[in-house]
């Protein structure tokens, strides 16, 4: 029996939609007689809020509930994992955008009835791989995706966009990043390299590396079709394209024939752990969420979260 449910929630999540979500989840838990505490993540983020409630520390039958997007679940992870309790599990709730993660794992947003009732009678506890990167001066951790060059720059450019709020809105988050794909595709090619099991590789004129939890990216763009959260592994991936037309086919055959890991302009690894030397500054994302880092030279390996489900 679930003593308590501690809700951390980003009111802001998928344009304010996220609203929503907890006014169904307050409903089912005042119906089901359950206990409960909201939090609302500060405009700086989730982290750590979450790090201080998981610090209390949370007794074995209270549950800390987070609902919002991948942004959101991220800083919660980062919580968890920098918090004196590190095993802590979280559940969750999707009411992002985009919700890789959930769809990635199979938590349908909209069905907070389904998933809370699991909760609340038969909750159990999933270990789940997750990225982390370490620099000389911080640690990260990412559920999704940690991306260089193309992907943090479709989403920087986003950011500001008039268009992801009316894309939203029309629940068209894919066609945000389609939008502007061609515009992140302008910006200079860089060069990496990239160390895996005592071997080094030089990639240059490259547009985009990434290295993936789960296959999904930006609202169910299936970017890394093999990525499996359920491995103790990440994917990795780097690409080349010189004119628009190499560019073209790529996205075609990611949204269609799915076979552009097989394209010979992607290099694509699995790995446990590389390392990586940026070596022309680039924009980073990590979950969709730009990362303010400076840091040129980074080691990224796997680690675990729990969940509750
Ligand atoms: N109180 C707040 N005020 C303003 N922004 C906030 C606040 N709390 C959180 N945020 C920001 O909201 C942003 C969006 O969160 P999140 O990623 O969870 O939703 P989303 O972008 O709609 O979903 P997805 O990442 O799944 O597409 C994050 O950058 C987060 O830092």
């Amino acid at each position: 029996m679930v003593a308590k449910f501690f809700i951390v929630v980003n009111l802001h999540a998928a344009s304010g939609h996220a609203k929503n979500c907890l006014q169904r989840t307050t409903k089912y838990l005042k119906q089901h007689q359950q206990s409960f505490e909201i939090f609302s993540t500060p405009d700086q983020g989730a982290k750590n809020l979450i790090k201080n409630i998981v610090n209390r520390p949370l007794k074995e039958n209270q549950i800390l509930l987070i609902i919002g997007g991948d942004g959101t679940l991220n800083q919660a992870v980062n919580g968890v994992q920098t918090s004196n309790y590190p095993t802590t599990p979280l559940a969750y709730l999707p009411a992002g955008s985009g919700n890789d993660f959930a769809r990635a794992i199979n938590l349908r947003a909209h069905h907070e009835n389904q998933i809370l009732n699991h909760l609340c009678h038969h909750p159990t506890i999933r270990t789940i791989n997750i990225g982390q990167i370490n620099t000389p001066t911080q640690t990260n951790y990412f559920v999704n995706n940690f991306g260089i060059g193309f992907d943090a720059n479709i989403i920087q450019l986003t950011l500001n966009s008039s268009w992801k709020k009316r894309f939203n809105k029309l629940h068209l988050s894919k066609l945000i990043y389609v939008s502007q794909a061609f515009k992140a595709f302008t910006q200079p090619k860089f060069s990496v390299q990239i160390t895996i099991n005592d071997k080094t590789f030089d990639f240059n004129n490259i547009f985009l590396c990434v290295l993936a939890n789960q296959p999904y990216f930006g609202g169910g763009v299936p970017l890394i079709p093999p990525a499996n959260l359920a491995q103790n592994s990440l994917d990795l991936a780097v690409a080349k394209a010189d004119h628009w037309k190499d560019l073209w086919k790529l996205i075609a055959q990611v949204f269609i024939t799915k076979n552009h890991l097989q394209n010979p302009a992607v290099h694509y690894y699995s790995v446990q752990k590389a390392q990586i030397k940026i070596l022309n500054s680039q924009f980073t994302q990590i979950d969709g969420e730009l990362l303010n880092s400076e840091q040129l030279s980074l080691t990224i390996t796997c680690a675990t979260q729990q969940f509750w489900f």
